[in-house]
Parts: C-alpha cells; structure tokens; sequence
C-alpha cells in the first residue's frame, strides 16, 4: 500500500499520469476519488472500489496525525504532484513505494521557522516544559516547611512590601544549612514566590538561593506570604559602593586576597568590569527565561560569600513575561533613581496579558515589540555610573544626575558635554576611568543608558561587548571588530526609517488612486497633539468622536485589565503551597 500525504492544497488530476483510463466513467472516478484524497489532509491506501469505503473511514480517524505530519514534512506547500511522487492511481504498480517522511524545502523551512518561534524569548518550549514537568517533579521531591520549623533572628531591613529576617531552623540551629533569611511579606509575596521557584529552576546561580515560599493564614493575623532563603552574605553592592575603599573592597571579597598590582584606575576599572560582567550575567539569565525584574540597584544586588559572586535578590515587582504573570502595561512599582524614562516595561498600547497558554504563546512577539528587558539595562547602566563617578552614589547625587539627564533629552554624550568642562577632580577622574582603552568603557555606558529602550544594548550583547575583552578596543581583533560594528548596527533606532516610508505612503497617495495625500497627513497630524486647545473639539467634531472613542477604548481596556488580574491571580495562586 502506497501512503499519499497532503494538506488538501494541491486539487485535481495528478500531473503525469502514464496510462489514463480508457472509458470516460472510470476517469471520472477516478478524479473524484484522487480529489478526495487530495482535498482531506489524510493518509491514504489507494486502493481501487468497495476498499476505498472503509479506508474513508479510518481516513477521517487519522486526521489529526497526519495533520501535524503534514506540517513538519511540509508537503501540500504547492500542488500535490509537485511535492510527491503521484503514480497512475489506476496501475498500483506504477504508484511509488512507502518511504516515510518526504522533506521538502520549504517543509523544513516551516518546521526550523516554528521551532525558532518556540524557542525565541522568552520561551514558549521551555515554558511548557518547565511548568508542567519540572515545577511538577519539584513539586514531589523538595521538602516542605511550615512556620514552626523557623527560629526568627535579627531584622534584616523592612521595606513598603514585607519584612526581612534572618533566621535558622528550629532543628539544625547552628549549622551552615540553618543560616537563612525569612521575608514576611503582603499579597505581593505570592509573585515574588512565583518569581523565585521559576528562578530556582531557570537560573539558580543568577539570584539568592530559594529554599521555601508558602501561605500562611490565621484569623489573628490574616493571610502572610513567608518566603525562605539561605543566607548569602552581610554586603550588598549599595554597602559596597558606599565604603571610601570601593571598588577595592570588592577585589578581596571577589578574589579572596589584595592583588599584587598598583592601585590606580586600570585596576579600578578591571573591579568594576568584573562586577558589571557578573551582574549582566545574572540579568541574561533573568531575561533569557522571560524574567525583568524592574527594580535593579546596588541596594537588591548581594554578595554571595559561597560563590564569591554578585547575586540578584527582591523579585518582588518583576514580571514573567512567559505567562503575564505581574504584566500589568500601566501599573508600575519603581524605584525613580533607577527607573528608566519609559517607566513602563511594555508599551501601554499592549492590553494586559490574556490567559495563560495564549500570553505563552505570543510571548515572543510581544518581548519582540517592547524589548522590556531593556529596563533592567537601564539601571544597570546607572549602577555603572554610580561605580565609575563616586559623586553619583549618594541619594542626592544620583537625583541630581537624573535631573541633568533629562534636560539634555536622556542624551549621555551631552550630559558629558555640558559636565565636563568645568568639572571638578572627583568627575574627571570618572571620565577618565571610562576612557581608558580607547573608550571603550564608555561606550558600553552609552549603549545602556539611552532613551529609547530599542536602541540600549540587551544584556546577552552587553556581555560580548569589547569592555569585557581585557586588551581594549585598540587591540581589537577582526572577529572583536566585526562584533562591535555588529553591536553598532543592531542599536540603531529605524522607527525614523519607518516614519520615511509612512511619509513616502502619504506623497504617492492622491484622492483619486488612494492612500494619504500630504494635505490629508497633515489633518491627521493637527488632530493629534493640537486637541487640548480650549474650544477645539467643538470645531472640530472628529477630534470629540476621536476623543470618546480614545475614552471608550480606555475604560474598556481598564475593565479588561481589572478582570484579566483577578483572573489571573487566581490561577497561578494555586501553586503557592500553604500551611497545613
Ligand atoms: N538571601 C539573602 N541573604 C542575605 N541577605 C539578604 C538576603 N535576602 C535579603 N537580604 C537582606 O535583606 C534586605 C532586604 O531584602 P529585600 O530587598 O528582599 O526586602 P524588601 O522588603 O523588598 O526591601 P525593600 O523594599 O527595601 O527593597 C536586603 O537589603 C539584604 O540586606
């Protein structure tokens, strides 16, 4: 039995045919039936007559196998002849033998395109795979606690969100696996437990080590999310920083000892490369798996002291961008020193994300469309600022910058500008720091603090940029080069490129063949900046149908949000363990 595999495309009379039927009724028949095997995306035995019933049967029955069959070996992208072998349906003999799978070019195009969509950020595949295998084989095997198994120690620091304590367990007090810390925290601690069971499977290393979230609730005190950690160390990078010694104070800890070089910014600069390569490691990984955490500062940076690295720790207000969880496009919880000017993560054009398996699946092009990895950069940006100008690590400092920063339209270059020449030693000495190399270091800092988010560096190409290659951009190689024209490239901003071509539309378009005319552009164009003007909408009664219509859409927007989050925190809340 011969197998024939279409997708119903390709319609009709094979196209070679080397004996054709000698009487018209048997041609016909024999059209109709090779119609319809060709039309049902089936697997067919072309068998002749009373056989060809029963198989039509089984036929409908093995629909959905060979659909997904179809689209991997991609037959049916053109006519049925064109992409397999056809035979005489009339004369078996002549039909081709079963050989599996047939791969065809565009088949294996199709295929390789889905499996790359699978596969982009932030993971739709891996999404899949993580939540209903690995967090479920977790699930079986990690040990559970309950409140009574914690001693409470010494507050660790309080913020709006919870309360942070360090702690050890009640049965192995003074043992290094007993060295925790413990946040107590309000409704928000559910995601941040969400956040770190999904970090601990994604990227363990990349953030402080999660041992334990659950539920608690008693009629005295409510519902309390307790979140469990082991405790990494006494510093984060904000102590760090604020010490008259940095960056040398975070060589010891780094290397365990004080390096046999001179002190003097080249070393300085090696600390500081050390540490911005460690915390945009940390950041891809995040970001890699669907993560932004949108509260980066040297504050939630800790020094690990078993693994000698920097760790990310308050995944309170991040967002997995994998499932929607805690994407809401108009709600924001930021830290202004380090927020980047967008303060939203995604554009607050894009609805709030819809359930989950679709949020999953479209989760590649929406990352696509907003890039809202590129907040975190942001900030990563300002901690490099912070470490190269010692001016800028004070809360008054870093305000003081912002404020500069935003005069000059978020434009490093011409904050520089305007610094620079009557500046004092401290900040020189920063520019100085930054120069070294051929520059090189700066022009890492320029592409992580821009405006537009598209145009900052995500922090995968951060990390291949030639400041983390010790010779500098004068000893660049070719293929360093090459990479860094690349990095040049990819950071340039074709919004005003798509503009051009929109004016282009506007010019060719006339009333008579269609399309914008430059008169009707400049219409629109009025409509939209100028409809504040006091009296305007009432001259203008597009603009005031525009406006309710703009005003509907809102509110209806805010309904769906408000709905879409009560949802939402119904189904993902299910998998915080509670107390028994
Ligand atoms: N795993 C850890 N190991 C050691 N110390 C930690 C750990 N996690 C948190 N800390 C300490 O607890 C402090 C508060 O933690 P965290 O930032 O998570 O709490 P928070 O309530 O969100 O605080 P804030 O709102 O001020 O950011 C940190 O600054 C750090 O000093």
């Amino acid at each position: 039995m011969a197998t024939v595999a279409t997708t119903g495309i390709g319609v009709g009379v094979p196209k070679h045919q080397p004996h054709k039927p000698k009487h018209k009724s048997l041609f016909l028949g024999q059209r109709l039936r090779t119609r319809l095997f060709t039309e049902a995306p089936c697997s067919a035995s072309l068998t002749f007559s009373r056989k060809s019933k029963s198989f039509q049967v089984f036929a409908l029955g093995a629909e959905w196998v060979d659909s997904i069959h179809n689209l991997f070996v991609g037959v049916g992208v053109g006519l049925p002849c064109t992409v397999m072998e056809c035979g005489d349906i009339i004369y078996r003999s002549t039909l081709p033998k079963s050989n599996g799978l047939t791969l065809t070019v565009p088949g294996v195009v199709l295929a390789l395109g889905a499996l790359s969509y699978l596969w982009a950020t932030p993971g739709v595949a891996p999404g899949f795979f993580d939540m209903f295998v690995l967090a479920f084989v977790e699930r079986l095997f990690r040990p559970t606690y309950k409140k009574d198994d914690f001693v409470l120690g010494k507050k660790l620091g309080e913020g709006a969100f919870g309360v942070v304590y360090r702690g050890t367990l009640a049965n192995k007090p003074s043992s290094k696996e007993g060295d925790l810390v413990l946040k107590k925290a309000s409704e928000y601690g559910a995601v941040e437990i969400w956040m770190n069971e999904r970090v601990r499977r994604a990227c363990a290393n990349s953030c402080a080590d999660f041992v334990y979230g659950f539920l608690e609730t008693s009629s005295k005190k409510g519902a309390e999310y307790w979140i469990v950690w082991r405790f990494e160390g006494d510093a984060t990078l904000a102590d760090l920083v604020q010490s008259r010694e940095f960056p040398y104070n975070v060589e010891t800890l780094i290397l365990g000892k004080i390096q046999d070089l001179p002190k003097g910014l080249e070393r300085e600069n090696r600390i500081i490369q050390t540490i911005m390569r460690q915390l945009l490691f940390a950041l891809d990984s995040l970001h890699s798996t669907g993560i932004v955490h949108r509260d980066i500062k040297p504050q939630n940076i800790i020094f690990s002291e078993g693994s000698r690295t920097f760790k990310i720790i308050d995944l309170g207000a991040a967002a997995d961008l994998r499932v929607g969880i805690n994407y809401i496009p108009k709600e924001f919880l930021l830290d202004p020193r380090y927020a980047a000017p967008e303060q939203y993560i995604m554009s607050t054009q894009t609805p709030s994300a819809p359930s989950a398996p679709v949020a999953t699946a479209l989760s590649p092009v929406l990352w696509q469309l907003n890039l809202p990895d590129r907040f975190d950069i942001y900030s990563a940006g300002l901690i490099f600022l912070q470490m190269a100008f010692p001016s800028l690590r004070t809360d008054n400092g870093l305000i003081q910058f912002n404020r500069q920063l935003k005069r000059c339209d978020y434009d490093l270059v011409a904050w520089r500008k305007s610094v620079e020449p009557r500046c004092g030693a401290e900040l020189r000495r920063g520019f100085e720091l930054l120069d070294l190399d051929g520059g090189i270091g700066w022009e890492l800092l320029t592409s992580m603090v821009r405006y537009k988010a598209r145009q900052r560096l995500s922090a995968k190409a951060a990390l291949a940029h030639p400041f983390f290659v010790r010779e500098g951009l004068l000893a660049l190689s070719f293929m360093q080069n090459l990479r860094l024209q690349l990095l040049r490239a990819t950071q340039k901003d074709y919004g005003e490129a798509a503009k051009w071509i929109i004016q282009l539309m506007a010019k060719s378009g006339t009333e008579k063949d269609g399309g914008f005319t430059e008169a009707q552009l400049q219409e629109l164009r009025e409509i939209e900046p100028k409809k504040k003007k006091k009296g305007n909408s009432q001259k203008n009664p597009l603009a005031s149908a525009l406006k309710l219509q703009r005003k509907i859409i809102k509110t209806l927007n805010e309904s769906m949000d408000e709905l879409n989050r009560r949802r939402k925190s119904l189904w993902w809340s299910r998998w915080i363990p509670r107390e028994e």
